[in-house]
């Protein structure tokens, strides 16, 4: 399906198409690029793409695509950055050429600061349906994806952001006590689903994730190579570097053997969240449209502006 009508698509509903819904755990592991591939059979053309949040640029060669956010001032994770999120992510999956992709940010000092809050305050049923579907497949994709993942985490990650770096294999963090990284739902008065949840708990285990979510701490780089919650630190000029590397190591793996391990470590967490979809956007909706939460989030919004003055 041509980017465009898809985008159409989404547009309207907030839904990726259910042609384009195949879960990537559900699928066949694909035969790896290069003599596998008859000859002559076009790839799709993605060399590089660009929107107005995301700028993808795949290396044919190496079979590996750099994804960078590009959304001033924070990389805030907004309906629109969600759904071309969403669609850059399928393309690349649709792209025989793509075997890994590393995802960073093209902003000096911020990864992503997670969900754009302004989508979760004052808005419509509509909206918060259209918005929490839109969350729900970006994490699909990305934790389902047959691809090697590699985040170089170039910044601080709160929250829905800190979920995107652990929904990838590998996790790289720039050597800067500055950035910090961490599930703080609570610390804004709202509470991690548990999508979010197992993911942490898959990365860094029960009791470190239960203390972290319960404070909803932000940890500055060290602790979270400490905790395991990212897998190394690098200096901020060698973090590329580094991520090409790690992704070279993964990409010496035959496709099939990883995508199936892959798929066995993450099924359960996927499956249970695609069985209660829907119970999951109710349990969004009613929580968000309480008054108090949208008075947390109100105020939680004031202190970054005070904060800044
Ligand atoms: C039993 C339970 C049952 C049910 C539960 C059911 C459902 C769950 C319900 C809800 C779940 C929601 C899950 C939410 C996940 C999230 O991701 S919430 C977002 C959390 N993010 C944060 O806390 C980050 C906040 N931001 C910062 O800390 C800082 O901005 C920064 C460290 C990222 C960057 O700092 P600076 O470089 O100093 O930049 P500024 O602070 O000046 O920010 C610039 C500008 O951007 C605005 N902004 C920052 N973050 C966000 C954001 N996340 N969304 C929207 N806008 C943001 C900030 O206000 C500034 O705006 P201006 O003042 O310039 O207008």
């Amino acid at each position: 399906m041509a980017a465009a009508t898809l985008a159409r698509r989404i547009g309207r509903s907030g839904v990726l198409p259910l042609c384009c819904r195949l879960p990537a755990w559900d699928r066949a592991a694909r035969p790896p690029p290069g003599p596998a591939q008859p000859p002559g059979l076009p790839l799709a053309p993605c060399r590089s793409f660009s929107n107005n949040k995301i700028q993808v640029e795949l290396d044919e060669s190496s079979g590996v695509a750099m994804m960078k956010f590009k959304s001033p001032p924070v990389n805030s994770l907004s309906l629109e950055f969600l759904t071309e999120f969403s669609i850059s992510l399928e393309k690349l999956e649709n792209n025989k050429a793509c075997r890994g992709v590393i995802i960073t940010s093209a902003l000096p000092k911020i990864f992503s600061s997670g969900l754009d809050i302004t989508e979760m305050c004052g808005k419509s049923i509509e909206h918060y349906t259209e918005f929490w579907r839109a969350v729900q497949e970006m994490w699909l994709r990305l934790y389902g994806s047959n691809m090697v993942t590699v985040a170089a985490v170039n910044g601080s990650s709160p929250a829905g952001g800190c979920l995107v770096a652990l929904s990838c294999d590998y996790r790289i963090m720039a050597e800067n006590p500055k950035f910090s990284i961490g599930l703080n739902e609570a610390q804004l008065g709202i509470v991690a689903p548990f999508w979010f949840k197992d993911t942490f708990v898959n990365v860094v285990g029960h009791r470190i994730a239960e203390r972290s979510l319960q404070l909803g701490s932000l940890h500055p780089a060290p602790e979270a190579l400490k905790l395991g919650l990212v897998d190394e630190l690098v200096p901020e000029e060698k973090l590329m570097e580094k991520a090409a590397a790690v992704m070279a190591q993964w990409l010496a793996l035959p496709d099939h053997a990883r995508q199936l391990t892959k798929t066995m470590m993450r099924k359960a967490v996927l499956d249970r969240l695609v069985a209660h979809r829907e119970e999951d956007i109710k349990n969004f909706i009613s929580f968000v449209s309480k008054e108090s939460i949208q008075k947390s989030l109100r105020m939680y919004m004031e202190m970054l502006k005070k904060r800044k003055s």
